[in-house]
């Protein structure tokens, strides 16, 4: 899917951020398993050593590691180093100018473990990259190297497996905060995901896609496109604090409606900065759509009640305002903003019948004060999250979802007229968390 590809590459930092704490969490304390080992783990046959597994957990099949392939139920319990494995290709042995794996991925091999602990010598084994800042206590990247060093030297496909445990399921909630994800919506995503799951070995590959499921769970009530009525003109009220990415979400949206067939008018109610006014007047001439404007300093309810007659006039299909930037803790431009929305109300009652807040992935948990205070200040009806694109923060999105519920209506992903989409859950959680990326 072309979007899912391009999300995938805009979210990089956030991605690779998980990626890499995810594979650090996994491997420290995670044991290689011989491909074949873990075919038999996933098929219910291994009894973890050491780790009682909780009643009840061993009732829930744990899903294929997407690079693992079929279990062979036929294989007795312990890890037969003689079982051939036809389907993997002939190891280069010794393989010294193999890159380090980037991820527990398309593992390396290792028919004769479990004998982990012991530390060996790789001396002609090229560094792991590190993974970012381990935490307090984790020594994960030099164990990891040790495994990956053996396994790279054999030349024999393996997969790093961790018990999940309650060490594993804090360092998991710390990696989901760093994330932006916020304390509450990181402990409940991480409980929900070991859920049933406690005392079983879990690859990298799995713990993505289990936090992909609970991401994706969460986040589907809210993935709602923009609604639209039959109501002429519908009215868009815009808000948002500065900078957040109105102007350029509102010519994203009006090219978008237009290109739909909709006839859309917008109006530049930031009459404070002539410079807004020439940027909307920009974006209008992209998406091939009228802008009216106010002189500098005007009033701009005065300019919402104008652009509502117009479009009443003329049988606009959207009437879309774009409001001042304000920082949700100047009361002042707060009530201005409510005056907007009861001079438009004299033109229709029902009006604005959206009230789009913007807001700035890169803000982070800031994000969740400035919901609280637009929707009392204005009744917000939905959400647009820009600049997606290169922020380490996505997992804030989440956080928004669970706490508030308010629609996500679209994401931007870039400055351009089409770097703006329909939001769509499971392409964010797998995006944000890696999963489905072959590690
Ligand atoms: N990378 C990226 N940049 C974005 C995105 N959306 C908006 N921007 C940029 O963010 C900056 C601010 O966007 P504006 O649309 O001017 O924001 P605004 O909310 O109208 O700003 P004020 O009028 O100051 O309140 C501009 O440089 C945009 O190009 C996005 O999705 N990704």
């Amino acid at each position: 899917m072309a979007f899912f590809r391009k999300l995938k590459d805009k979210l990089f930092k956030s991605s690779s951020k998980l990626d890499e704490g995810l594979e650090a969490i996994v491997a420290d304390g995670g044991e290689a398993e011989a491909v074949e080992e873990v075919e038999a783990v996933e098929a219910g046959m291994l009894v973890t050593a050491g780790v009682g597994a909780p009643e009840g957990a061993s009732s829930e099949p744990v899903p294929a590691a997407p690079e693992v392939p079929a279990p062979e139920p036929e294989l007795p319990p312990v890890p037969e180093p003689e079982v051939p494995e036809p389907d993997l290709p002939p190891a280069p042995e010794p393989a010294p100018e193999v890159p380090p794996a980037p991820g527990p991925g398309p593992e390396i091999p290792e028919p004769d473990l479990p004998e982990p602990e012991v530390p060996q010598p790789e001396p002609d084994v090229p560094p792991i990259p590190v993974p970012p800042a381990p935490r307090a206590g984790e020594e994960a990247a030099p164990k990891r190297a040790g495994f990956i060093g053996r396994m790279l030297g054999r030349g024999e496909a393996t997969v790093v497996r961790r018990v999940l445990d309650d060490d594993m399921v804090e360092s998991l909630e710390e990696l989901l905060i760093a994330s932006d994800m916020g304390v509450d919506t990181a402990l409940r995503v991480t409980a929900n995901m070991a859920e049933g799951r406690y005392g079983r070995k879990v690859s990298t590959a799995e713990i993505k896609q289990f936090l992909a499921d609970e991401i994706t769970r969460i986040m589907e009530p809210v993935a709602r496109p923009m609604p639209l009525y039959p109501t002429r003109p519908q009215v868009v009220l815009v808000v948002g604090v500065n900078g957040s990415g109105k102007t350029t979400t509102i010519g994203k949206l009006a090219s978008q409606f237009r290109a739909a067939g909709k006839k859309v008018v917008i109006a530049a109610g930031d009459t404070f900065r002539a410079a807004a006014v020439e940027q909307l007047q920009v974006w209008g001439e992209r998406a091939g759509v009228p802008v009216m404007t106010a002189p500098e300093g005007s009033d701009p309810a005065s300019l919402a009640f104008d652009a509502m007659t117009k479009a009443q006039a003329d049988g606009a299909d959207l009437l879309m305002i774009d409001t001042a930037g304000r920082l949700q803790n100047r009361a002042d431009l707060m009530e201005e903003l409510s005056k907007i929305v009861r001079v438009i109300r004299k033109k229709d009652p029902d009006a604005p019948h959206n009230t789009l807040l913007v807001l700035d992935a890169t803000t982070g948990q800031n994000a969740l004060s400035q919901v609280e205070t637009f929707q009392k200040m204005a009744d917000v009806s939905g959400l647009v999250m820009t600049k997606l694109d290169g922020t380490a923060k996505g997992g804030v999105l989440v956080a928004l979802a669970d706490r508030f519920g308010l629609p996500i209506h679209a994401i931007g992903v870039g400055e351009q007229i089409d770097d703006l989409d329909a939001f769509d859950p499971r392409e964010f959680a797998e995006a944000l968390t890696g999963a489905g990326s072959g590690a």
